[in-house]
């Protein structure tokens, strides 16, 4: 029996189906992350397991016990959502405290366990600042302080860093990352952000209009989608029916659902030792430079292909200018899963 049982989940808001039975497990200590685009019920279903909103039918099990119609905070569940809701009047080490003493207790036990949340989240010397006067990175982990000094059993993220800048994010994720570790937590974590899902988690789900469109690690995630919707959504992938496929190569494969090519697995072949299962012309349309990649879009036979390669010091081909490329059978890959007619 796994530690969290989604079974059978099915929510509606009136006629609108948000969660389509959807089952998922979740083992204790996983760091699972529910990714998806805006509007695909990855927050509803966190709800859901928090109790803050009631399913329509199906069951929730965790550590062995049917908590679906448990009151939230008879859950023992920790949340941390993107907007940090902090006391404004309190300081951080009475936001962090409150909890415990409307629980009521003993002064000596609050003060050790806000001392420990206070080290963990790396808040030292902060203890008596306010919330307006730490940055929004800070008061996020005042906010983590707050849920992991209650020793969650699980402890739910819902987009915990959207609202903060591309450089803390990063030194906030690996803190996230740490705690998970070093408590041993198990986390369930909310993002539309693929890298994010990618840097953080044990397993992703993915999801698509209430539905689980693929489950596995990140790595498998993005080396073998198994939709045109988890391609496109995780890798960038060029998506291409069978026809186009025999259009830019010349060859055909038998995959009825279309063959998916990551931009960075063709090569622009500048030796002819280079090329490898399929080689092809095309013509530069425009580059786009994005960070450290440079991404070519390129006319190969009237099919419009991204190729991306690292941007090292200039734009090294010309639009205009005429290629030979070339791509392994490995890396085109069949995609095994019809696109689901959505209800
Ligand atoms: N309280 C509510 N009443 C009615 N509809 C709702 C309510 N909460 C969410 N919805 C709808 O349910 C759907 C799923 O919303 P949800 O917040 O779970 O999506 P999400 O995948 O987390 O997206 P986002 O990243 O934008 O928050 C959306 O269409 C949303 O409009």
């Amino acid at each position: 029996m796994s530690y969290i049982e989604f079974q059978n989940i099915n929510k509606f808001y009136g006629k609108n189906q948000v969660l389509k039975d959807i089952s998922l497990n979740i083992e204790k200590g996983q760091f699972v992350t529910l990714l998806g685009p805006s509007g695909c019920g990855k927050s509803t279903l966190l709800r859901c397991l928090s109790g803050l909103e009631e399913i329509s039918s199906g069951r929730i099990i965790m550590d062995g016990k049917d908590i679906t119609n448990l009151e939230p905070k008879d859950r023992n569940i920790g949340m941390v959502f993107q907007h940090y809701s902090l006391f404004p009047n309190m300081t951080v080490e009475e936001n962090i405290a409150f909890g415990l003493k409307m629980q009521k207790k003993s002064k000596e036990e609050i003060k050790a366990k806000v001392d420990s949340a206070i080290q963990i989240v790396e808040l030292e010397g902060k203890e008596k600042a306010y919330p307006e006067n730490l940055s929004g990175g800070q008061q996020q982990r005042v906010a983590l302080a707050r849920s992991i000094v209650q020793q969650p059993k699980v402890l739910l993220l819902d987009e915990p860093l959207s609202a903060i800048d591309a450089k803390l994010r990063k030194s906030l994720q690996n803190s996230i990352k740490q705690i998970h570790k070093d408590l041993g937590l198990t986390c369930i974590f909310v993002t539309h952000d693929q890298d994010e899902a990618m840097v953080m988690s044990d397993t992703i789900h993915l999801f698509h209009e209430g539905r689980i469109e693929q489950s596995s690690d990140p790595i498998t995630m993005y080396t073998s989608p198994v939709s045109q919707f988890a391609a496109a959504f995780i890798g960038n992938y060029n998506i291409l029916s069978r026809e186009q496929f025999a259009a830019v190569t010349g060859k055909k494969i038998a995959s009825e659902n279309g063959i998916a090519i990551r931009p960075e697995t063709i090569q622009i072949v500048t030796d002819p030792s280079e090329e490898t299962d399929y080689t092809f012309d095309g013509v530069i349309i425009d580059n786009t430079p994005k960070g450290n990649v440079l991404q070519y879009n390129i006319n190969v036979n009237g099919v419009k292909m991204k190729v991306d390669v690292l941007f090292r010091s200039k734009v090294l081909f010309e639009n205009g200018q005429k290629l030979r490329l070339s791509v392994a059978d490995h890396n085109c890959i069949r995609i095994c899963r019809k696109e689901q007619k959505r209800l």
